[in-house]
């Protein structure tokens, strides 16, 4: 069942079109790779599926509504969500509550978010902090505790913008279970990575962009070894 799909979907800054007549289908249950060199337009699409960015021309559908127009907010209530934009984290308060403040904002009981957000604690292995303020947490802690609060309440799907980069090893790999033991249960991801290990091993299949295009699409694998995508990251390598 196709859960997102964007039909010519496109964008312009000033004589630069980001994203060029793009389309892409995402079906529910899979975690799409969105992969491409740097300035390939990815960001711009996510900043468009998540309700960031207007575009220029085209139409997103989400579970067969036309939701082109619609707010962040709007897309969130519907179960869109991208983290690392949506999940802020409140610097000043612990983690616990953090993860209370998502769960509540979700329309959860705070019973409810209390035990979801001590579950979600020590499956991204923070109960160790779950008292202190967020603001004092490493890099890494601080996307878990993200994945926590994007996940209180669990998205129908999730788009997720570089959550690897410069993040530990250790904790790459607890985010990677999480993606993976979420998948197991039926949740669809966007995935947005230039980690492209993680996204052979994470991702059913993948689309590549290059100057805002879609350049292949399929497997991952087979869309990663394609000629089309040597060739555009070998032009993006010889180009930097
Ligand atoms: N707000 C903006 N104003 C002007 N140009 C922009 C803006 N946002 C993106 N662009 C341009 O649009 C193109 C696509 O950028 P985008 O960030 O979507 O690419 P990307 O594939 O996400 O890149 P990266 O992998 O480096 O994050 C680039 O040429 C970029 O410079």
């Amino acid at each position: 069942m196709t859960l997102l799909k964007t039909n010519g979907l496109s964008k312009h800054f000033g004589g630069v079109a980001a994203v060029d007549k793009v389309d892409i289908t995402v079906q529910a249950g899979e975690i799409l790779g969105l992969v491409g060199p740097n300035g390939s337009g990815k960001t711009t699409v996510l900043n468009m599926l998540s309700g960031f960015l207007a575009p220029d021309a085209g139409e997103i559908w989400f579970a067969d509504q036309n939701v082109t127009r619609m707010s962040t907010v709007q897309l969130a209530r519907r179960g869109l969500l991208r983290m690392f934009q949506m999940t802020r984290v409140f610097p000043r308060i612990s983690c616990f509550d953090n993860l209370l403040v998502a769960g509540m904002a979700m329309d959860l009981s705070e019973r409810e978010a209390a035990s979801r957000a001590a579950a979600l604690l020590e499956e991204l292995t923070l109960t160790h902090v779950q008292y202190l303020d967020a603001g004092s947490l490493s890099g890494g802690q601080r996307k878990l505790l993200e994945f926590g609060m994007c996940f209180i309440k669990p998205p129908r799907i999730a788009l997720l913008d570089e959550p690897f980069a410069a993040v530990h090893p250790v904790m790459r790999e607890t985010m990677a279970d999480f993606i993976r033991r979420r998948h197991a249960l039926g949740q669809t991801f966007v995935l947005v990575s230039h980690d492209m290990p993680i996204v052979v091993d994470l991702c059913q299949r993948a689309v590549c962009m290059n100057l805002g295009r879609v350049i292949a699409e399929g497997p991952t694998r087979a869309v990663l070894e394609s000629a089309p995508v040597i060739e555009a990251y070998l032009g993006n390598a010889s180009h930097a």
